[in-house]
């Protein structure tokens, strides 16, 4: 079967597909739910997840501001199934749209697993066990996205484990859980677990949890993570064993942890290797990423690629950013725009929260970058008085001479929020001392925090 184009993937890939495509014949593979990561397993249902947790946590901090409160009961089917009960029928909905609506009269949805066997040419074994269908396609869009990683542990093949796919949707909440990974997701279900109640154990090879981020930043938030999870930093695991309960993981200091459930946050590998990439022509990374130009095209002719399976942040915004690209692209091939990396920020949902955007104070210094750094306590200003905040704060670098932002890493609450008038200063050019005192900041509200951290830069 022959068609114009063939997008592999219904995460971001999906979004590709408006009325300017009504004239060409597409195909769209999905081997999984419809919607793909984000949606069903990724950003969405963990950021539902999270703000429950974070309701659940406020009679712990609540008495030092003079309001006792109690956490009486967490009931977690209804949690659970107010998140899925939001999400399963938006991904049920969105396939049907593309499979029935006569909006998508040109639309062929292939629910199975795409393979290249050529040069834009792929074998599709559908789901329903009926026979392979092969597919080519004028132009291809990889948008396959990434899977989580198993780690391969003695043991893990013999125990029950739970990866971010599946631990949203435990039948009930254990009483103790072992966590291995000090990364994102680590940190995102560590919190949520543990504001359920959830005697927590986090395993990690590193000596800070989130090592990625601004030294100040993860230091601090293993400072804070301490005092809530139980933290096992600096050490690999030797081997993990089923118990009468759950799994027991036994460490290389010879120490052990045990849980009800085991969740492996260890990464996510894209899945260039599980679309046999190669015998398309198409190139990847050490890493495995598809290799993409700055306009997204693969090494190989007419094939695309947008998202987790090109993109090493791996985050949602950059694949909707990458997939705004190649729809652009698909649709005037004479005038390609280039993605923009350049300020790609992130944010961690975890407790508390932390954003970033920009190089690290470390990556200025391994670049031999000249800048000025300056930070601004929460306790400092009038919210963080409001809200006896004692922990958090914000951590600029800027050029001196410039005064233009550098990097931007915040720790406290709202710290996904209060970021983005800071990615939109790096983003447009706009100094420190213009945006700290061209414009007004609504007193007393949080951003006082970023105008003051603007304000402290000791630029010259
Ligand atoms: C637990 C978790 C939380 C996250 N939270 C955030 C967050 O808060 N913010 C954020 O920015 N990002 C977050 N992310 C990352 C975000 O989900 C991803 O960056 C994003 O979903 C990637 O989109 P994509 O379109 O590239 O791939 P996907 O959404 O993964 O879509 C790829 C699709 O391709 C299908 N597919 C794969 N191989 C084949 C094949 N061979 N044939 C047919 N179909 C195939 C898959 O089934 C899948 O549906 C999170 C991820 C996880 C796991
Ligand atoms: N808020 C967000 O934007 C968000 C949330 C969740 C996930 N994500 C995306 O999903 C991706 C995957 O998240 P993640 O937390 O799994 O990855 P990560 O790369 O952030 O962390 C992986 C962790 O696992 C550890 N690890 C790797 N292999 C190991 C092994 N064999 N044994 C022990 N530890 C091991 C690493 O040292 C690291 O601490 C992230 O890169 C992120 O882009 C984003």
């Amino acid at each position: 079967m022959r068609f114009d184009l063939v997008i592999i993937g219904t995460g971001s890939g999906n979004s590709l597909l408006d009325p300017r495509f009504a004239g060409l014949k597409v195909a769209l593979v999905e081997r999984g739910v419809f919607g793909g990561t984000c949606l069903n397993v990724g950003c969405i249902p963990t950021k539902m997840f999270v703000h429950t947790a974070d309701i659940a946590l406020m009679p712990s901090s609540s008495s030092k501001l003079g309001v006792d409160e109690t956490l009486d009961a967490v009931h977690w089917p209804q949690i659970r199934d107010r998140v899925f009960g939001r999400i399963d029928p938006i991904a049920a909905g969105g396939r049907e749209y593309r499979t029935d609506h006569p909006d998508n009269a040109n639309v062929t949805v292939f629910a199975g697993e795409a393979r290249f066997t050529g040069d834009r040419t792929l074998e599709i074994t559908p789901n329903d066990g009926s026979d392979p269908v092969t597919i080519s396609g004028e132009r291809v869009v990889l948008a396959a996205g990434g899977r989580a990683v198993v780690p391969d542990i003695p043991g893990i093949d013999e125990v029950e484990y739970h990866t971010s796919d599946t631990v949203m949707r435990l039948e009930k909440l254990p009483a103790r859980m072992v966590v291995i990974g000090g990364g994102f997701i680590a940190a995102e279900f560590a919190h949520v677990f543990s504001a359920y109640g959830v005697e927590v154990t986090v395993v990690a090879r590193g000596g800070v949890l989130l090592r990625q981020e601004d030294r100040d930043i993860s230091e601090r938030f293993t400072e804070l993570a301490r005092q809530r999870w139980d933290l096992r930093l600096g050490r690999q695991v030797r081997r993990v064993a089923k118990t009468d309960t759950g799994v027991l993981v036994e460490l290389d200091d010879g120490t052990t942890a045990e849980g009800e459930v085991l969740l492996l946050a260890t990464g996510r590998t894209p899945n260039s290797d599980r679309l046999d990439v190669d015998r398309g022509g198409i190139e990847v990374t050490g890493s495995g990423h598809v290799v993409v130009d700055e306009y997204q095209r693969t090494t190989a002719e007419g094939v695309w690629a947008l998202g987790d399976i090109s993109s090493p942040w791996e985050l949602k915004h950059v694949a909707n950013h990458e997939a705004r690209v190649v729809q652009h692209n698909l649709l005037h091939p004479d005038d390609l725009v280039a993605a923009d990396h350049r300020f790609v920020p992130h944010a961690v949902f975890t407790a508390p929260q932390i954003a970033s955007v920009g190089l690290t104070e470390q990556q200025a210094l391994d670049r031999g970058v000249r800048y000025v750094t300056a930070t601004q306590d929460y306790a400092g200003i009038a919210y963080g008085w409001a809200m006896e905040n004692t922990t958090g704060f914000a951590k600029l670098l800027a050029d001196p001479a410039t005064g233009q932002l550098l990097g931007a890493h915040i720790l406290g609450p709202q710290a996904p929020t209060l970021i983005q008038p800071l990615i939109q200063a790096m983003s447009f050019g706009l100094d420190a001392r213009s945006m700290a005192r061209g414009q007004y900041w609504v007193h007393p509200a949080m951003p006082e925090l970023i105008e003051n951290a603007l304000l402290n830069l000791p630029l010259d």
